[in-house]
């Protein structure tokens, strides 16, 4: 404890605390735990820290928006869902609870592959969200072409091809290193649609992907989904230039909230130079530790065009389901306003490259 007492709470905080009273202790780990020593995982959140924020004072902030647009398409604040696996885990409901928060809340919802609820059936909880499907390459060619498609079919927006999963991870806190669901937990967006009621089971999920994904591939999955494509899991500028010479219409930051390869740079000490290389060719985005308003407006200073949660919104969907995540992103985006009118920002789009800077010390 410091001189001056504890470190305050972040907002999910008290969501973590009502999750923990909730979840079983197995499936409270894989949510909260990363990979390895959990150095990077330590770090996402440490490195948002080491940024202070630089406020501009006297221009009016009587009226402060938060919303903006993602590849177009309007949202209430540069806040979005990450792609998280499993929500039957945190709720009865699964992806459609969160689907209707994120609808009720004007958020992006990125639905993961490894979602329990069918992109459709996802789709039909909350008509109004805006969603975008997040999938892997398979190593069947033919079932990710149709997967792709049937995102379109569902009503998503965009693809996010997750590329950090070539190999598998030692998940530290778990018994085994992985982390087992309980039984029958179905993954209905790993299969083709003949068998999509029945979804695949764990072990051929995980062995689905494919470790042999290349930058050829990216022009292969737009062309198979015929939607924009994000790449999520780039961590150095050049790759971020290579998957938008490919075609990709924005690249995402993010090390998998230090879940996949642990001793990996924090994704706040690269965005700025990954946004700088790709310049205004594509959207930036990025994930791993974001927790505050103040993180997401230091993203959003070093270039992203948007900030993504992922264990904060599981905590808060099993603490208080759809009402719950409701209101945690509510309280998200009111702490983003209150950000950008102490930064002299009448909106995300005047957050500037110098409202943040290192902060001095060790
Ligand atoms: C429980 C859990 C499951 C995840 N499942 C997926 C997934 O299915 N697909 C994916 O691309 N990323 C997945 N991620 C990674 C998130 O999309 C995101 O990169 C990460 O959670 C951001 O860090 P944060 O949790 O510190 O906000 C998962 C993360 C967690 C915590
Ligand atoms: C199909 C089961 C694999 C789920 C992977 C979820 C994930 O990305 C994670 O970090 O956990």
């Amino acid at each position: 404890m410091s001189a001056v007492g504890p470190e305050a709470p972040d907002l999910s905080a008290a969501r973590r605390h009502a999750a923990a009273a909730v979840l079983d202790a197995g499936t409270l780990a894989y949510i909260d735990g990363g990979s390895g020593l959990e150095e990077t995982l330590r770090a996402n959140t440490a490195a948002w820290r080491r940024l202070a924020l630089q406020p501009r004072v006297l221009r009016d902030m009587t009226v402060v928006e938060t919303a903006t647009t993602l590849l177009g398409a309007p949202v209430a604040a540069p806040v979005a869902l990450a792609p998280t696996a499993m929500h039957l885990l945190a709720d009865p409901e699964g992806e459609a609870a969160t689907a209707r928060a994120a609808e009720r809340t004007g958020t992006l919802l990125v639905a993961s592959q490894a979602a329990n609820r069918s992109w459709q059936e996802i789709a039909d909880a909350a008509p109004g969200a805006l969603r975008w499907t997040q999938m892997y390459m398979l190593r069947d060619r033919g079932l990710t072409r149709e997967l792709a498609a049937y995102a379109k079919d569902s009503g998503s927006r965009a693809i996010v091809l997750c590329v950090d999963g070539v190999a598998l991870p030692r998940r530290s806190r778990m018994d085994g290193n992985a982390f087992v669901p309980p039984d029958g937990m179905p993954f209905p967006n790993l299969a083709p649609a003949s068998a999509r009621g029945r979804g695949v089971e764990l072990g051929a999920a995980v062995s689905a992907f494919d470790p042999a994904v290349t930058f050829a591939d990216l022009a292969l999955v737009k062309e198979w989904s015929g939607l924009p494509l994000v790449v999520k899991g780039v961590l150095h500028a050049r790759d971020a230039v290579e998957c938008v010479d490919a075609g990709a219409d924005a690249i995402a930051v993010s090390n998998h909230g230090g879940r996949q390869l642990d001793g990996c740079v924090a994704t706040a000490d690269v965005l700025a130079e990954i946004a700088d290389a790709v310049g205004a060719r594509a959207e930036v985005y990025v994930d791993g530790g974001i927790r505050t308003g103040p993180d997401v407006v230091k993203a959003l200073a070093l270039g992203a065009r948007a900030a993504f949660v992922g264990r904060p919104a599981l905590w808060a969907l099993a603490a208080g389901g759809t009402e719950g995540l409701a209101s945690y992103l509510g309280e998200l985006q009111e702490d983003v306003r209150r950000t950008l009118a102490f930064c002299g920002c009448t909106s995300p789009d005047a957050v500037r490259g110098d409202h943040v800077r290192l902060r001095p010390g060790p």
